[in-house]
């Protein structure tokens, strides 16, 4: 078995000419915490949207696991165990916190939709639904409609959502976006518990976030990729000082 988990080779994107990703050699060692950062517009997203087969590259190769994953769908990645976070933006406002778990079980084990038929079946799920509660702190909230949960902990929703896929690499969007001091501690402290025992690839404007969270980080700008190593490297890097100060970022840093 490999280091590394997932490996790009000249991963590239263009729209219309213009160079969003450009020749991406990234390199995510299986069990880290990998962080993609970058000033306003370096391409993260891209880069973030081709690794999770949103966005099909107009170069270069995506490896998972061994495997050649650059012309898969999204759904065929899923089920290999690679796994974007937010995916499933159904979270599903007038189903309770409970239900919304349900669901996503019933549809990691291939069942259909019509789960108000069929309360008998989904009450078997309801023992691990629970469990994925508790591991993100939110089974005080199992009763609650999804839609009336604050901010910080409809994000933590999806996270146990995107944990009943049994994700072996977890993809995370920017987990702590728009969020306030103390629900970006608890989605820290989430991220760091639901990332044993696999890995995680995030996208994160939050610095400290990435300090306290990531073991390696890769640096992008303008598409390309500027430096790479654990936090106290990069940080030190003049090149990436360079770049984020001369970003309209300063709120990133
Ligand atoms: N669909 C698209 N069509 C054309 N240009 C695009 C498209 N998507 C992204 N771009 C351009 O590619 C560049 C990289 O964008 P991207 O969103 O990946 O950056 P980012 O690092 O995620 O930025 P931010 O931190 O602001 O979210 C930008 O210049 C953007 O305008």
């Amino acid at each position: 078995m490999s280091d590394c988990i997932l490996e790009t080779e000249g991963l590239t994107k263009e729209f219309r000419g213009f160079v969003a990703v450009s020749d991406v050699a990234l390199r995510v060692r299986r069990g880290s915490i990998h962080g993609l950062i970058g000033p306003n517009g370096a391409g993260k997203t891209t880069c973030f949207n081709l690794l999770t087969k949103f966005l099909q590259p107009t170069r270069g190769t995506i490896r998972y696991d061994g495997r050649d994953i650059t012309s898969m769908k999204p759904a065929e990645v899923a089920r290999l165990g690679l796994v974007r976070s937010f995916q499933i933006s159904a979270v599903f406002p007038h189903l309770t916190v409970l239900e919304n778990v349900r669901v996503a079980l019933q549809r990691e084990r291939g069942g259909s939709y019509d789960f108000w038929r069929s309360e008998t079946l989904l009450r078997r799920y309801d023992a691990r639904a629970r469990e994925l509660l508790e591991d993100v702190g939110l089974s005080a909230y199992a009763g609650a409609l999804a839609g009336s949960l604050p901010y910080g902990r409809k994000r933590a929703l999806e996270i146990a959502t995107t944990l009943a896929l049994e994700p072996v690499m977890m993809l995370l969007d920017e987990p702590t976006a728009g969020m306030t001091h103390e629900d970006v501690d608890r989605i820290v402290t989430l991220v760091r518990r639901v990332a044993q025992g696999r890995t995680v690839l995030m996208v994160e404007h939050n610095l400290k976030v990435v300090e306290g969270l990531c073991d390696r980080i890769t640096v992008l700008t303008r598409g390309k990729v500027l430096a790479e190593g654990d936090y106290a490297t990069v940080s030190r890097n003049p090149e990436v000082v360079a770049a984020y100060l001369g970003s309209d970022a300063p709120a990133h840093a």
